[in-house]
């Protein structure tokens, strides 16, 4: 298995490593909430920049506040995330917005790794894939079914998909309603990750879904979400408890 690097966070070896979503509205609680995060010591920030509209607005203004918010957590890594609506995301962008979005945050380095959604123009996703390479940024590659659980040859589809596309992490959260689809979701990503050599991340969301947030290491997902304060999707554990079950469950 390959590991992917963000900073100093390692992807794909040992525990899966620990994602604190920034849901900041306004650049005072983007730096309100960063703050609180670095001293949950996560392995990695994410920054949900769908929560904050004036700056998708105003690029200079995201480039600014992207520049404080690295002032205030210092060498966290940082996960840069536009989540359209239609994948459970809190703004509505155009195809041409979110893929121009993904171009700024990777050109200007707003963050150490950036988020793109699988399901848009595959040409631009892909030359958006290389250009995040030529600039350093590690690709975690998305899907999100806030609906069901998806067939597992699909979901199969989907991580291979992302894979050949040539994203570093792929990545897929799905709403489970049954411990059956709980299982469809596990057994798909153990056979991905048999399959392709990325570090992989999947998630069953909501309460049924929550023991697929603590396995990852016995099942092969390589990142877990956990909350410091605000949540971004259903499901999430506070950071405290989620580490403590993945230390709990650690394969010695
Ligand atoms: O893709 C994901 C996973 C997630 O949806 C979750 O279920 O924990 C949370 C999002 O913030 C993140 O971008």
């Amino acid at each position: 298995m390959a590991t992917v690097r963000i900073r100093n966070t390692v992807l794909g070896a040992g525990l899966p490593k620990i994602a604190v979503p920034n849901v900041g509205t306004s650049t005072e609680e983007i730096l309100t909430a960063a703050e609180k995060i670095k001293s949950a010591k996560p392995d990695l920030m994410e920054w949900r920049i769908d929560y904050y509209a004036a700056g998708v607005n105003d690029f200079a203004k995201l480039n600014t506040t992207a520049k404080k918010l690295r002032q205030e957590v210092g060498e966290l890594p940082i996960l840069v995330t536009f989540r359209t609506k239609n994948e459970g995301g809190v703004c509505s962008l155009a195809e041409d917005e979110y893929l121009n979005l993904i171009e700024y945050v990777v050109t200007n380095r707003l963050g150490d790794a950036v988020d793109i959604e699988l399901f848009h123009d595959e040409k631009r996703v892909k030359s958006l894939v290389n250009l995040a390479h030529d600039y350093n940024v590690v690709v975690i590659m998305s899907n999100h079914d806030f609906e069901k659980v998806p067939a597992k040859d699909v979901i199969e589809f989907r991580l291979r998909k992302m894979a050949q596309l040539g994203a570093d992490v792929p990545k897929l959260a799905c709403m489970p309603h049954s411990a059956s689809d709980v299982l469809t979701l596990l057994a798909a990503t153990t056979e991905m990750n048999a399959e392709i050599s990325n570090p992989l991340i999947t998630m069953a969301m909501g309460d049924i879904g929550k023991v697929t947030r603590v396995a990852g290491q016995v099942f092969g997902s390589s990142l877990s979400f956990g909350a410091v304060g605000k949540t971004s999707a259903p499901g999430q554990l506070s950071i405290e408890d989620l580490r403590n079950a993945e230390k709990y469950l650690a394969i010695q």
